[in-house]
């Protein structure tokens, strides 16, 4: 079985990582030896993630142990969703067509099964999703890729209820999130747990593509956060989470496109990983100098990202991360890029 291998202290803080991130293999127990813990992966993982997983945990190997772990289901206990797919879709998913991998956002659940598979087997999983998932209402299914300014995606309901709006819950605040209307991604969850631990009282945040405002909640120790966002809904979404989180003292919600918005601050966020590349010169007219660009684009690794940068400032890189996969071999990344001088 491919693990990695952890000083005890560090377990949990891993465990909830590969949790987040759908890494874990949830099947079989962690095996306990000495000061250390081996925690079951789904899978070898790829160079770039074992080296972001080298940088944030000290000490960590990861190796193929011969031992068995032990199966973590006991014989009465309710099947999972994931026990489902692999017992009813083992061939569908090795062929990609049907994922172990879905997203929870309040009570709604959005499944990953592509359109080859016929609509009566989709709705068939959905029902079974409906059943296996823990306080779901609605189950939808990705019905393309992320399109257009708003970055939203259309969804085909397989079963439960028509509904799009949910109260999601991370890292102690709460959002209203509409899965239809709104970009949202639950997996960022742990990335803004980062960012949220970078803040001081003394920022002044500038998130430059805030949607219902996740990255400005998890902020909200900052100073001040401009808020801003072209999509009418995800505006209006934010100010209903201003209010429920009772932030409204720091948070400045605007609707606008970016490129028209003047402000400035010290902590610049440009959650906007497909087109972050073409407002770069706006996040330098935005950041103070010596402030920080959080900039998120996507790559097969941090090389091509750093060169944006590269003539443009002199600049820093406090931090590379790999937020998420977003394409066989491609990932979502993040750069801390601290901007010493503007050239
Ligand atoms: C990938 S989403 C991120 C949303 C949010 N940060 C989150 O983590 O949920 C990118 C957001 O940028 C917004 N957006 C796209 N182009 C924009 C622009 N030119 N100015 C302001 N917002 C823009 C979209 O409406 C979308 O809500």
């Amino acid at each position: 079985m491919y693990c990695c291998k952890v000083y005890r202290k560090e377990g949990e803080r891993v465990r909830k990582y590969l949790l987040d991130r759908g890494l874990l293999n949830r099947e079989y127990k962690i095996k306990k030896k000495g000061d250390f813990l081996y925690i079951p992966l789904i899978r070898r993982l790829e160079p770039i993630l074992e080296g972001e997983l080298r940088s944030l945990f000290s000490n960590i190997e990861f190796l193929e142990l011969e031992e068995e772990f032990q199966r973590r289901r006991c014989g009465k206990k309710k099947m999972s969703f994931r026990d489902y797919l692999l017992k009813n879709f083992k061939e569908e998913i090795e062929e990609g067509l049907v994922s172990l991998s879905y997203d929870v956002i309040g009570s709604i659940v959005i499944l990953q099964i592509s359109e080859k598979i016929d609509i009566e087997t989709r709705k068939e999983i959905g029902k079974n999703a409906l059943k296996l998932i823990p306080s779901v209402k609605t189950v939808f299914r990705k019905k393309g890729g992320i399109e257009g300014d708003y970055r939203i995606r259309k969804l085909e309901l397989l079963a439960g209820v028509y509904n799009t709006l949910t109260l999601y819950k991370e890292n102690g605040y709460r959002l209203w999130v509409d899965v239809e209307k709104v970009y949202f991604s639950p997996r960022l969850s742990w990335e803004r747990k980062r960012i949220r631990e970078m803040v001081s009282s003394k920022d002044i945040v500038v998130d430059m593509f805030c949607g219902v405002g996740p990255f400005s909640i998890a902020c909200r120790k900052a100073k001040k956060v401009y808020a801003i966002d072209i999509n009418p809904y995800a505006i209006e979404l934010l100010k209903r989470n201003i209010e429920l989180n009772k932030v409204k003292d720091k948070i400045v919600p605007i609707l606008d496109d970016v490129r028209n918005v003047e402000v400035s601050g010290n902590r610049v966020i440009m959650n906007l990983p497909k087109y972050s590349y073409k407002f770069v010169d706006k996040a330098l007219d935005i950041v103070e100098d010596g402030g920080v660009i959080h900039y998120y684009t996507i790559g097969k690794d941090f090389k091509d990202a750093e060169k944006v940068f590269e003539s443009k400032c002199d600049y820093e890189i406090l931090g590379r991360r790999v937020v998420k996969s977003y394409a066989p071999r491609e990932y979502v990344i993040v750069l801390d890029v601290k901007v010493n001088k503007q050239i």
